[in-house]
């Protein structure tokens, strides 16, 4: 025995284990057999363990009273959870326990329904809610609010802790701690799960179709080495519920990644698989400096690069095809901080492999859809996320507004543009040529700026090119930058009060212009 409160340990005489995943548990109900631990059970908990040549006490034996409503009631009953929620510091409470005939429990070890699980595989309301498991998280939530008397285990993972602590004389307090905290955890995110899925599968949905409650669980990943900048401490968490993006990435290769490489590739990741075909973009500062797209990968990559290579230095890729060798012997020749795809083909991470500062993340997991939400002081903003597919986005949809209708291949650089330009950042303008950028202007707080940054970076390149505006344009001050770079079709949205003047202009010099009737501000 120890003076150290949180050393101190309750060794395990009694458990009651029910558990839906049975992993590991015929090892688990040895262990505790051999160290003489009574092993109270559930229904088909108990008959594996009793298959396994463990000796267990059915619950239906201790509460005297049979399972019933097809498994909705099997535990829930005073000599179970007196037996978990008795508080041994308190001799009235061992006094209550021995007047009623109740043995205490030390050890509590219960995993959940798959509730999670069964709504993803599309079952009907009544199977998913069959699956909210009661009786589980009631012996789980006791067990751990009586920690200093019980010690509480959820999952399969932590039954080495359980094995270990076996040999070590039971659990300490401080362990029953941590176990609490951590089944606590467990069953706020189960219930998290169901309160949302009620929220907008059972009850009456609300009249704007948003939920009106939102709930989010979040897991940390890492401690990062800082935050934006030096001087702010940062971690990673990962939303227990969302599908899989850049969180949940594999460094194959590198540094840890830094909370700006997280953010940049998470934009890059965007922008990269906005596109069906192989496509790669090259990210700074939440911007591309370069998006294109290629009969392969490789392709990709070089037009991409080609758009700003001065930019593209200490920039992070994302290509939405696995990298090539080709593709990797061109990323090698420049200073690149992250490289994120889907997979590396052999032989790239020996070529980007040798290089000490490059991050090579695989991401084979990335959807663009579903919602955003957006943090803001006292909350959050949700929204649909912005698919390309509203209406007005397809050529076809589109409206001559001015000049000659373009030939396929200009179409489809128009098309290109529009696409490429809702990653960039409001006010943005990207010109293109033959599936690439090749002069972004972006972040600007008017538009006019962002023509002048675009057709400055694009430099003789603009001549012959298209452009895309993510917004009407409110003057023909804009337009007219970008035809005396060379410019010969713009697409916009159309919509401004001041239209006719973009409209003439455009007549005046020859260039097509396209109406859009959708606007794809990003900020
Ligand atoms: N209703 C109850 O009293 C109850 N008690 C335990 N359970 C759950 O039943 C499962 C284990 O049951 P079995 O041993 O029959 O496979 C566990 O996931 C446990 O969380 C219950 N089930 C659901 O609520």
């Amino acid at each position: 025995m120890t003076d150290k409160p949180g050393l101190q340990r309750i060794t395990t005489k009694r458990a009651l284990v029910s558990v839906y995943d049975k992993t590991g548990l015929e090892e688990l109900g040895r262990a505790l057999h051999a160290a003489g631990v009574e092993i109270v059970s559930t229904g088909s908990t108990a008959a594996r363990l009793a298959a396994a040549g463990v000796p267990v006490v059915g619950v239906e034996e201790l509460t005297g009273f049979p399972e019933c409503l097809d498994g909705r009631v099997k535990t829930l009953h005073p000599f179970v959870h007196a037996g978990i929620l008795a508080d041994r510091r308190l001799p009235d409470h061992v006094r209550q326990l021995d007047e009623l005939g109740i043995a205490p429990f030390d050890l509590v070890v219960v995993n959940l329904y798959p509730f999670t699980e069964t709504v993803a595989s599309g079952a009907s309301v009544d199977e998913c809610v069959e699956q909210i498991d009661i009786g589980g998280p009631t012996m789980v939530r006791a067990a751990a609010k009586n920690h200093p008397s019980v010690a509480v285990v959820t999952s399969p993972a932590q039954y080495d802790d359980v094995h270990a602590a076996l040999t070590a004389g039971g659990f300490t307090l401080t362990e029953r701690r941590e176990l609490a905290a951590a089944a606590f955890r467990h069953t706020a995110s189960y219930d998290v799960a169901v309160a949302g899925w009620m929220t907008e599968n059972v009850a009456e949905s609300s009249d704007d179709g948003f939920p009106s409650w939102l709930g989010a669980t979040w897991q940390k990943q890492a401690t990062l080495r800082y935050g934006e900048n030096a001087h702010q401490a940062a971690a990673l968490y990962a939303d227990n519920q969302a599908p899989a993006g850049i969180t949940q990435a594999e460094l194959l290769h590198g540094k840890p990644m830094s909370y700006n490489n997280y953010t940049d590739g998470d934009a890059a990741l965007r922008a990269a698989h906005d596109f069906d075909e192989p496509c790669v973009a090259i990210i700074k500062h939440a911007n591309p400096c370069g998006i294109a797209v290629g009969s392969d990968i490789a392709e990709a990559h070089r037009k991409a690069h080609a758009c700003d290579p001065i930019s593209a230095f200490g920039g992070v890729i994302a290509s939405n095809r696995p990298v090539t060798v080709e593709m990797a012997r061109a990323v090698a020749e420049v200073f690149t901080e992250v490289v994120i795809a889907p997979d590396f083909e052999d032989g790239v991470l020996e070529i980007l492999g040798a290089k000490k500062n490059i991050r090579l993340l695989r991401a084979p997991h990335f959807s663009l859809g579903g919602h955003s939400l957006q943090p803001i002081s006292g909350g959050a903003l949700l929204q649909e996320a912005d698919l390309i597919d509203a209406p007005g986005d397809a050529p076809q949809q589109w409206q001559l507004a001015a000049g000659e209708a373009v030939d396929d291949a200009t179409l489809a650089d128009l098309a290109f543009a529009w696409r490429a330009c809702r990653s960039v950042k409001s006010n943005a303008i990207l010109l293109a040529s033959d599936g690439a950028s090749i002069g972004v202007g972006m972040g600007q707080v008017n538009r006019v700026d962002s023509c002048k940054l675009a057709v400055d970076r694009a430099g003789d390149r603009a001549s012959g090119s298209v452009a895309a505006s993510d917004a009407f344009f409110p003057f023909s001050d804009g337009p007219l930058i970008l035809i005396e770079a060379g410019v010969r079709a713009i697409v916009q949205p159309g919509g401004s009060m001041r239209d006719a003047e973009t409209i003439d202009l455009c007549r005046e010099h020859g260039v097509a212009l396209y109406f859009t009737g959708t606007r794809h501000f990003f900020h």
